[in-house]
């Protein structure tokens, strides 16, 4: 009585929806996914019941896609149709509202904050520009390592990352001095931890936006807005600032000015609100930085459990770089096995195992019809552990990444890329995948070059939580580190 079959609901032309596990009235699937490792389950069922199906919570559909060759066709065939997320529940809040950039359908205004945020912030060129922050970054992140070495005191790595990730991007933004005199760097992750918080609240909110908007609930609205006014105060104290600064201070090189020109022109090509600049500087700093973090705690658990591994990365640094000096962002080219290292760290723990997406118009997947409107989940988590695609997808094994001397052909380089989706596909992929690999290959490469690390008991725990939204250890990393070279650099 309870479990039903879903309706097969056809398109015009005969085709069916994709196939379905069974459901219960009223909530649909929820109950199939009502762990706290969503992911997991929803890895769980596509293992029972395929790698494209149709899901139902309540009475909102999802399509779920745990396989590289239905994220290949979806990327490759349907990028425009799935480059929007769906509208948010919260239009005026800055944090997680209509205004941001991640939430903001595939338009003009997205076009228009991409363009500078590749060429102001994270383009090859800007990154180039920033530079000597993220080096000083690193220097901070090391001698604060060094003192805990002195001082034989445990550090969690996660937190410290963070920190270090945090810092260069608030400095990359919003410049030096400023930061420094007022903390206010502090003041932005003590925001993003508590916006960390909410973000679970946030996604129930938003997949049951429908319903709730016809119930006339809005849901966890108080806290979101709360923690919305707080960063609108930070940042509309900055702004000002910022437009204050006389005349010759300003380089009209940063993403800020160039913002802020483009808010006041009243010709400008696309004419954005100050509201619409604070959100999307809320966006950045919550897209970059724990994210960062979370990435390198997870590899360098995996890398502490596999003591080989950790001699060969100290290794290549040695030969590369020497002993004389810290290791640099530049130096990272020369380094393939710490890439390697980093990229199979993020493949078996991406921290945003689920990426979420809406089909704007009804089209053919694989021979199955998906009508508009639909939420798209990929679940990168399930594709980058694909046993079809993927050998030994369970292992720690940096080496599958060194380059392969075997020559494909181009559809089957695409299919093969997507097979590792850590940073998401097409146009609403990760625009921060560079600036991300610098922070986490720079960091485990200092952290493996200049200390050995103890920690308590044989091997790191890896077992996983939930953060947010994010995936991360259930238990931080926790260890001691031990200097390696007798004088500091
Ligand atoms: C290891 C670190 C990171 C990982 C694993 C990661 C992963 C992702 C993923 C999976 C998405 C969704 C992509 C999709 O829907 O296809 C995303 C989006 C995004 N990421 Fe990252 N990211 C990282 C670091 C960063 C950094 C450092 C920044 C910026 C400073 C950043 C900025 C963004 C932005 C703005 C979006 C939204 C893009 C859009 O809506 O078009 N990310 N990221």
């Amino acid at each position: 009585l309870f479990f039903r079959k879903p309706s097969s609901r056809r398109d015009a032309h005969g085709c069916d929806l994709p196939p379905s596990p069974p459901s219960l009235p009223v909530i649909g699937h929820l109950h199939l996914i009502l762990s706290s490792l969503v992911h997991k389950s929803f890895q769980k069922i596509s293992s029972n019941y395929g790698p494209l199906l149709h899901l139902r919570i309540f009475n909102v559909p999802i399509v779920l896609v745990s396989s590289a060759s239905v994220a290949y066709d979806i990327f490759r065939v349907h990028d425009l149709n799935v480059s929007s997320r769906g509208s948010p529940p919260f239009e005026e809040s800055l944090l997680f509202g209509s205004t941001g950039f991640i939430s903001a359908p595939y338009g003009d205004y997205f076009k228009f904050m991409k363009k500078h945020l590749v060429t102001k912030l994270l383009g090859p060129q800007a990154l180039e520009r920033s530079r000597l922050i993220r080096t000083n970054e690193l220097e901070r992140f090391y001698i604060n390592l060094l003192d805990k070495a002195t001082k034989k005191e445990s550090v969690e790595i996660g937190k410290e990352a963070m920190k270090l990730s945090n810092n260069s991007i608030c400095k990359m933004i919003m410049g030096t001095s400023c930061l420094e005199e007022k903390g206010e760097a502090e003041r932005v992750r003590g925001l993003i931890i508590e916006s960390f918080y909410l973000t679970k609240k946030f996604f129930l909110a938003f997949t049951l936006r429908g319903l709730l908007e016809k119930l006339g609930i809005s849901l966890f609205k108080k806290e979101i807005m709360g923690v919305s006014r707080r960063f609108d105060d930070l940042l509309e104290r900055y702004l000002r600032e910022h437009e204050e600064k006389p005349d010759n201070e300003h380089q009209d090189t940063d993403m800020i000015d160039a913002l802020l020109a483009a808010y006041r022109d009243e010709k400008a090509e696309y004419k954005i609100t100050r509201n619409q600049i604070k959100a999307f500087l809320v966006d950045i700093f919550i897209a970059g930085t724990d994210i960062s973090a979370l990435t390198t705690q997870g590899t360098m658990a995996e890398i502490i459990n596999n003591p080989n591994i950790f001699v060969r990365i100290r290794e290549e640094i040695d030969s590369v770089v020497g002993k004389s000096r810290l290791i640099q962002e530049t130096d990272l080219p020369k380094l393939p096995y710490l890439q390697a290292v980093v990229k199979e760290g993020l493949r078996l723990h991406p921290p945003t195992p689920l990426m979420v997406r809406e089909f704007q118009e009804g089209c053919k997947v694989k021979g199955f019809y998906i009508p508009a409107s639909t939420t798209l989940v990929v679940n990168g988590y399930a594709v980058m552990r694909d046993p079809n695609v993927w050998e030994d997808p369970e292992e720690f094994k940096p080496e599958r990444f060194l380059a392969s001397s075997r020559l494909m052909q181009e559809d089957e380089i695409r299919e093969q890329a997507l097979k590792y989706i850590a940073f998401g596909s097409g146009r609403r992929g990760c625009p921060g995948a560079n600036v991300a690999y610098i922070f986490v290959g720079t960091a485990i490469g200092m952290i493996v070059q200049c200390f050995d690390w103890r920690i308590n008991g044989e091997k790191v725990d890896m077992k996983e939580a939930i953060g947010g939204l994010n995936l991360t250890l259930a238990h931080p990393l926790k260890c001691t580190p031990v200097a390696r070279f007798p004088k500091p650099f």
